[in-house]
Formats: C-alpha cells, sequence, structure tokens
C-alpha cells in the first residue's frame, strides 16, 4: 500500500492544471448506457473511481476505448448488454448507484446493489427509489440488491413531478438521466444546483435531451424515444481547484490554477479572500497569492449545498484555519461522521474540539510532521495539506482514499515545488 512523504515548510509556487471533474465524469460515464451510439468525453481523469465505473460499464457488457487526446474515454453500450451492477463494485463506489436510473429508462430493468454506507455517513439512496417509483417503476429491494423492472405491458418510465426529501446530488443525477427517455415530462423540484449536474445535463442536452432549468432547483425535461451519440469535454474539478487553493493559501506562495472556474467556486474564494488571501479570475484560470497561514485570519463556515459551502471542501479549509490566526466554528450540515480527520490533525498538533455536527477550531498551530492516516478522500487532503505546512516529516497512510479523487497530486505538487514523494509501505 502506497504512502505519501512530506518534508514540510516550502512555498508553493507556479502553474498547475486541474483536471475534468470527478463528480461529473462519473455520472457522465453511465449517462453513455441511455444509447448505442458512441458517446466520447474528453478531459476525463485519471482517478481510481473513474477506472471502477470503467470496469463496471465493463461488466456489463459496454465496449470503452480510451483514444489520442490525454482523458479521452469512448464509450458504447449494445442493446444486448446486461442490466446488473454486482455487489463487488459498487461497494468500492458509491457513485454506482448512477448506472440504475438509465439502465431502468432504456432497458426497462436493472438489478443494482443497494450500495451501503461509507465512512462519512449512512448515505441512503431512498429518494433516487422513491423517485424511479413516481415514474412508474416496480422497485423492490432483495439480497441487497434493488431489483428494478417496468410494470407488464409498460416499455417506458412515465413522466412524473418529483420533489425530493432533501437536495440529493446524485440523486438529482439519476431521475435527471432516467427522464430523459420517460413519456412525457418529469420536473425535479428541489434539485441539487451544483455544477456537475449541469455539465451532466448540457451532455445529455448533446446526446438529444429536452433539458431546461438545470442549474436551479427547478429542472423540467420533456422524455424522448432515443438519445444519439456526441462529445463532451468534462468540466474542472471545482473541489480539486479548492483544495489547491487552501494549499497554496496554507503553505503561503503564488499559483496559477489552469482551467480552475471562479463561478463554481465561489463560498469558497469569498472565505479566502476574508481570510487575506488574494483570488484572482483570469482568462483561462484562477490567480492564488498568500503570505502563508499565519498571516491569514481563520474563517467560519457551515457547510450547505451549492451554491453554499461545500462539504467537500470542510476538510481542506479546517486545515487552512488551523494555521490562520483565531479561533473559529466550523459546522458540518450535510453528512453526519465527516470530521474524522480531525483526530489526525490532532496527531500533527492541531487543538480541535468537535461537538456533534461542530467543529471549534484553534487557528495559530505550530504543525508538526507525524505518521497519520487517512480515513476517505477530503480527508486525505486536508492532512496532506497539513503535511505540507508541519514543520519536519509527515506520512500520510492509506492514500488510496486519495487515488479515488485526485489525479496526480502528489506530481501537480512537486510541480509547485512541494517536498513530497509516493513510496511504497
Ligand atoms: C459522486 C458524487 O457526486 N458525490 C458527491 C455527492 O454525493 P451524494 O450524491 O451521494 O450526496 P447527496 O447529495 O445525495 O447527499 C446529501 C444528503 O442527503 C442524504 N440522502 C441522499 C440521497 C437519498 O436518497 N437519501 C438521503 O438521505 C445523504 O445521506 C446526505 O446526508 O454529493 C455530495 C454532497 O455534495 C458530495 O459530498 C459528494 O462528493
Ligand atoms: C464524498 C465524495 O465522493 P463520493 O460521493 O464518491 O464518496 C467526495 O468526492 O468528496
Amino acid at each position: 500500500m502506497d504512502q505519501l512523504l512530506i518534508h514540510g515548510g516550502r512555498p508553493l509556487s507556479g502553474t498547475v492544471t486541474i483536471s475534468g471533474a470527478k463528480n461529473a465524469a462519473l455520472p457522465e460515464m453511465c449517462a453513455a448506457l441511455l444509447t448505442s451510439e458512441p458517446v466520447q468525453l474528453t478531459n476525463v481523469p485519471r482517478l481510481h473511481d473513474v477506472r471502477t465505473m470503467r470496469r463496471l460499464l465493463e461488466h456489463m457488457g459496454v465496449l470503452v476505448e480510451t483514444h489520442g487526446e490525454r482523458g479521452g474515454m469512448g464509450f458504447a453500450a449494445p442493446d444486448t448488454l446486461e442490466p446488473e451492477a454486482p455487489y463487488e463494485l459498487v461497494k468500492t463506489m458509491r457513485a454506482s448507484v448512477l448506472v440504475l436510473g438509465p439502465l431502468l429508462a432504456r432497458f426497462g430493468r436493472a438489478r443494482v446493489s443497494l450500495p451501503g454506507g461509507c465512512a462519512i455517513g449512512s448515505r441512503p439512496v431512498d429518494q433516487h427509489i422513491k423517485g424511479l417509483q413516481a415514474m412508474g417503476a416496480e422497485i423492490t429491494v432483495e439480497h441487497g440488491y434493488m431489483e428494478a423492472r417496468l410494470p407488464a405491458g409498460r416499455t417506458r418510465l412515465t413522466g412524473a413531478r418529483i420533489t425530493t426529501d432533501m437536495v440529493t446530488v446524485t440523486g438529482t443525477e439519476n431521475l435527471l438521466m432516467a427522464a430523459c427517455l420517460a413519456e412525457g415530462e418529469t420536473v425535479l423540484e428541489n434539485a441539487a444546483q451544483e455544477p456537475e449536474v449541469s455539465d451532466l445535463a448540457e451532455l445529455l442536452i448533446k446526446m438529444g435531451a429536452r433539458i431546461e432549468g438545470q442549474g436551479s432547483s427547478h429542472i423540467r425535461v420533456q422524455g424522448v424515444d432515443r438519445l444519439h451519440g456526441c462529445t463532451h469535454r468534462v468540466v474542472a474539478d471545482r473541489i480539486e481547484a479548492g483544495t489547491f487553493l487552501c494549499a497554496v493559501a496554507a503553505c503561503g506562495g503564488q499559483a496559477l490554477l489552469r482551467h480552475a472556474r471562479a463561478d463554481h467556486l465561489e463560498a469558497v474564494i469569498d472565505k479566502l479572500r476574508d481570510a487575506g488571501v488574494q483570488v484572482t479570475a483570469e482568462a483561462d484560470g484562477l490567480r492564488v497569492a498568500s503570505g502563508g497561514g499565519a498571516r491569514l485570519k481563520a474563517q467560519g463556515f457551515r457547510t450547505m449545498e451549492y451554491p453554499g459551502f461545500p462539504t467537500d471542501m470542510q476538510a481542506q479549509f479546517m486545515t487552512l484555519n488551523l494555521v490562520a490566526q483565531g479561533t473559529v466554528s466550523v459546522t458540518e450540515t450535510i453528512f453526519e461522521n465527516r470530521f474524522m480527520h480531525v483526530n489526525e490533525l490532532m496527531r500533527l498538533g492541531a487543538e480541535i474540539m468537535v461537538d456533534g455536527r461542530v467543529a471549534t477550531v484553534a487557528g495559530g498551530a505550530r504543525l508538526s510532521g507525524a505518521r497519520v492516516m487517512a480515513t476517505d478522500l477530503r480527508a486525505s487532503a486536508s492532512l496532506v495539506i497539513a503535511g505540507l505546512v508541519a514543520e519536519g516529516e509527515t506520512v500520510v497512510d492509506r492514500i488510496y482514499h486519495l487515488d479515488r479523487g485526485y489525479d496526480q497530486m502528489e506530481e501537480k505538487l512537486r510541480g509547485l515545488g512541494a517536498d513530497i514523494e509516493r513510496v511504497a509501505a
């Protein structure tokens, strides 16, 4: 199992290219199930989760090829594929549940393992199921699998007005994909407004779907008989960009994040500016300049659905708060167990008190290198940033979590001047 070895204390300067977004690429790979024609994606990030999704699609019978330009992938889902997602693949990646909507919409049946909980929370998929049931699907859960089918005599889902009990990103994506091939109109109320949902909608529109309102909480879809192939570039990863913004802010330095989009990161950028970090939007990216943690003012925040402060940036910004000045509260409202980085950060010298969903973070910490363990994807990123600031050597174990969602993070950080290497344990 690989580890990251970090010697902290260096400023970060230079240019880094932000990859395509994991959370857009994964649903977009699933959207290819909606047609037998080839769907070509470009700017697909090189991630473990993308490889897992590829294996899952190939397992069902989808033809997948990588091509030419970096990050190019083509998908062709034949009429003969077997619409089944087995536990062995689903258990390693919750986003596998995104095959459910497209399979049911195109093939009229699907057998998909329930994803179960994960380290950050219980993460049920009841809203996905309820929404598809409202569109006429019959879904039962048997032996850990969602068995979904259309009622006898029906060949298509039926459009419906669906209001989810909470804002759910993959729930919105599953229902959106299903609605594209349903008969009649579907209205998704309380829809997720995340840029990845909009990017998926843009892909679906290129495939011939009739969608309006993406990017708002009210999405309207007129179902069509069939979709066709197309080419689409995966949107830049706002969470990867936010992670690099926090890393440069904490370590000090100046960097250009190519392809990063200010309009997708407003809540994070506002907090960084309030902290004393300079962030400027340029033609093809974001420029960041910081005097380093000790010159910054810590910022309290609450995680919220987009356009609020993203839960996927909570851990990384917490590390920045640790090295800035002042004591602040960080409130996690989306997932019930997303403070697992706290104990590991404390091993590096942090002072943090957790009470339920609120963490009180004491700034001005002098972090010192230690051996720490990554517990989930963004927790791993927060530990890497802490290691880059800490005095001495930090070893981050279990970085397979990091590899799920960051494309060559240590190479990119080395390009900015960080002393970080991957070693086999
Ligand atoms: C692959 C992907 O895009 N992952 C993102 C997606 O996860 P994901 O789509 O799984 O997260 P959701 O938006 O669905 O979850 C939001 C909240 O709703 C709850 N819920 C959700 C669905 C449901 O059927 N029932 C239910 O109770 C969840 O437990 C959670 O408390 O959005 C999260 C919130 O921005 C991000 O952290 C993840 O990075
Ligand atoms: C929680 C995340 O991903 P997933 O939903 O794939 O677990 C994340 O990207 O931070």
